[in-house]
């Protein structure tokens, strides 16, 4: 016991070194942040990030170090000295009108790049306390879209609709709107319209991951609409917030999400409900035998009952899901032919 306490001293001691470094590390990454912009550079330098690795890479080496933890902390180091290396001059006046799990996300992004936050909704005690734990402040609904630059309705369709989103379109008026919706059929077309007729920048993004904390790395599918004026700046402070923008139009995500969500997520309910209804049938408990391969697919299956109602939403509004779904059932039943035919 005394030996364990002695060597978790020792690793404490350690870990304390490390973060350290790395916030001394960090503290250097921003002034060439600084540099660079002032001999205007890109902020990542791939050529230099190549060295750096192979130098790890053979400090690695003489430590006995396996190269894919070097590999995977490196990438991590990366992401994140790219977020150190932010313009200061780039930081937004953000708005985010909502409190749910996205909205909690993006809160923590926004936190972790240093922009200005404050938290709105319909309901003035969860956006508080959303604002509370990152430190930020509430402002009502129309105060806060006054003093904010870029402002995100984190809200499912249904609040992006609401006459609550309505009644704040005025105060809308020389800002940027984004709605985050996975699904755009109900809301693009008419956030375009508002924005056209209260005078507001309207671009439609899609956070490409669920409701996590400090999604660095993640995609962010970004569709300019008839009114937004600068679509490389809205892209520009994505990238700064740690996540890759990816540029798109309304049919090519409607149709990408039609492949990567309405799809795989019929499949996923499809198998869970037959897991079920077989579990009942042969009486076992087929939990207790899972494989690499089930263990990973049945946490899917976990996640996607979690989200039931954002994933059935999904499959109600994407306008590709029942042309998607069809073609899925033909291979399936194709598959069950293929296979039945090899038996006999
Ligand atoms: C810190 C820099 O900026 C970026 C971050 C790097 C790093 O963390 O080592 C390396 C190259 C750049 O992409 C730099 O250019 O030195």
């Amino acid at each position: 016991m005394k030996e364990l306490e002695e060597l978790r001293r020792q690793i404490d001691s350690i870990d304390e070194k490390i973060v350290e470094l790395l916030a001394q590390r960090m503290r250097i990454v921003s002034q060439v942040g600084n540099v660079k912009r002032r001999l205007n550079q890109p902020l990542t330098d791939e050529k230099r990030e190549e060295q750096v690795r192979l130098r790890w890479m053979s400090l690695a080496q003489k430590n006995g170090l396996p190269e894919t933890m070097v590999d995977s902390l490196l990438n991590l180091i990366f992401l994140y000295s790219k977020i150190f290396e932010i313009n200061p001059s780039f930081l937004k006046k953000v708005v985010v009108v909502g409190y749910g799990g996205m909205a909690k996300s993006l809160v923590s992004l926004f936190k972790l790049s240093s922009h200005e936050v404050i938290v709105t909704g319909r309901d003035p005690y969860k956006a508080e306390k959303l604002a509370k734990e990152f430190g930020y402040a509430y402002m009502d609904p129309a105060q806060a879209s006054r003093w904010g630059e870029f402002v995100i309705l984190a809200l499912p369709p249904s609040g992006v609709l609401s006459d609550f989103v309505k009644g704040v379109f005025p105060h809308f008026s020389g800002k940027v709107v984004m709605d985050i919706s996975s699904s755009k059929q109900a809301v693009y077309g008419y956030l375009e319209k508002a924005s056209s007729e209260h005078g507001f920048s309207y671009v439609s993004v899609h956070p490409l991951f669920g409701p996590y904390l400090y999604p660095v790395g993640e995609k962010i599918a970004v569709i300019p609409s008839k009114t937004t004026k600068d679509v490389d700046e809205v892209i520009e402070f994505w990238r700064n917030c740690g996540l890759v923008p990816v540029k798109t139009t309304l049919e090519a995500h409607e149709k990408a999400m039609a492949l990567v969500q309405v799809l795989p997520h019929f499949y996923m309910l499809g198998l869970s409900r037959s897991l079920e209804k077989l579990r009942k049938e042969f009486d076992v408990d087929f939990t207790q035998f899972e494989t690499t391969n089930f263990r990973e697919i049945y946490k899917v299956v976990k996640r996607v009952n979690e989200l039931k109602s954002v994933i059935l939403e999904i499959q109600e509004m994407n306008p590709f899901s029942r042309e998607v779904r069809k073609a899925g059932m033909g291979e399936l039943e194709n598959l069950f032919h293929e296979l039945d035919g090899e038996k006999k």
